[in-house]
C-alpha cells in the first residue's frame, strides 16, 4: 500500500458477492418495478429518467406500459444504464429499511476498509449502481453502517466503467495524482480502464464469486489478489 494516496473501491464482486446484487436486489427491484413506476412516474426525480429511456428508446414518453417493459428488458440483460440504477436505487430503500435484506459485505472487506480509513487513507465507491444506491448499501450492512469510512462515490453519471476517461475524472474530483490512486474490481475491463488512465489496480478474484482463478493472462498484468487482506503487502 506504500504510495497510496487514496483507495477506490467496486462494488458487486469486489467488496460483496455477485449473488446478492443479481439473486437478492436486482429480483426484489424487477418484482417492484412496474408497480413503483405505475405510483410514481409522476414524481420529477422518476420522470427525469423515464424521459431518458423513451429519448433513447424512440418511445412515447405516455407509453409508460412500453417503457416499463423497456427497463424490465434492461434488467433481464443487465444493462449498466443510468436511467435502469437510478430507479432500481429508489425501489431498493423499502427493502433496506424494512430489514428484507442487508448488503454481505464481505468481513475481509470491511476489516480492511476500517483499517485504511484509520490510517487516514480516504476511501472512495465507484459503482454501476447509483450513488443513492451505494450508500444505502453501504449503510444497511451486515457489519454495520460504513458510510463515515468513505470521502466520497461515483456511478455512472461520471461516465461508464470501461471508459479511461471515467477514471480521469475521478481523479480530477479526487483532486490526487493518478499514480497515487488504486482501483480495486473483480472486472478485468475496468482495471484496463483505470491502469490506462495511470491508476495502480488489483483485480479482486474471490473463489466464492469466480470459482476458477483467472490465469495470469486472464488478470492481464494487474496484481490478483483473494482477499483485501492481501492487498497490503502489494
Ligand atoms: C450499489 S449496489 C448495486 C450494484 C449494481 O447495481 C450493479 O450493477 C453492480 O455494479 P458494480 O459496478 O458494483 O459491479
Ligand atoms: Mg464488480
Amino acid at each position: 500500500m506504500s504510495g497510496i494516496g487514496a483507495v477506490v473501491t467496486d462494488i458487486e464482486g469486489t467488496t460483496s458477492s455477485i449473488a446478492f446484487v443479481r439473486e437478492v436486489l436486482f429480483p426484489y427491484a424487477r418484482r417492484a418495478l412496474p408497480g413503483f413506476l405505475q405510483e410514481h412516474h409522476d414524481r420529477p426525480d422518476v420522470a427525469q429518467w423515464l424521459r431518458r429511456v423513451a429519448e433513447e428508446t424512440q418511445q412515447s414518453a405516455d407509453d409508460l406500459d412500453g417503457i416499463t417493459e423497456t427497463l424490465l428488458a434492461w434488467t433481464d440483460a443487465d444493462r449498466k444504464h443510468t436511467a435502469l440504477k437510478a430507479l432500481q436505487g429508489m425501489i431498493w430503500v423499502d427493502g433496506y429499511e424494512k430489514a428484507t435484506y442487508a448488503a454481505p459485505v464481505y468481513g475481509d472487506a470491511a476489516e480492511a476498509l476500517r483499517a485504511w480509513h484509520a490510517r487516514g487513507i480516504p476511501l472512495y465507491v465507484y459503482s454501476s449502481g447509483s450513488v443513492p444506491a451505494q450508500k444505502l448499501f453501504f449503510g444497511f450492512t451486515e457489519h454495520g453502517d460504513l458510510r463515515p469510512l468513505f470521502s466520497g462515490y461515483f456511478d455512472t453519471e461520471t461516465g461508464g466503467k470501461r471508459d479511461a476517461a471515467s477514471y480521469r475524472a475521478i481523479a480530477t474530483a479526487i483532486g490526487k495524482p493518478a499514480a497515487e490512486l488504486l482501483f480495486l474490481s473483480d472486472i478485468v475491463e475496468e482495471l484496463d480502464a483505470a491502469r490506462e488512465a495511470g491508476w495502480r489496480t488489483v483485480l479482486v478474484d474471490r473463489r466464492s464469486d469466480y470459482p476458477e482463478a483467472r490465469t495470469r493472462e486472464a488478470a492481464n498484468g494487474h496484481p490478483r489478489v483473494e482477499r483485501f487482506d492481501q492487498i497490503a503487502g502489494l
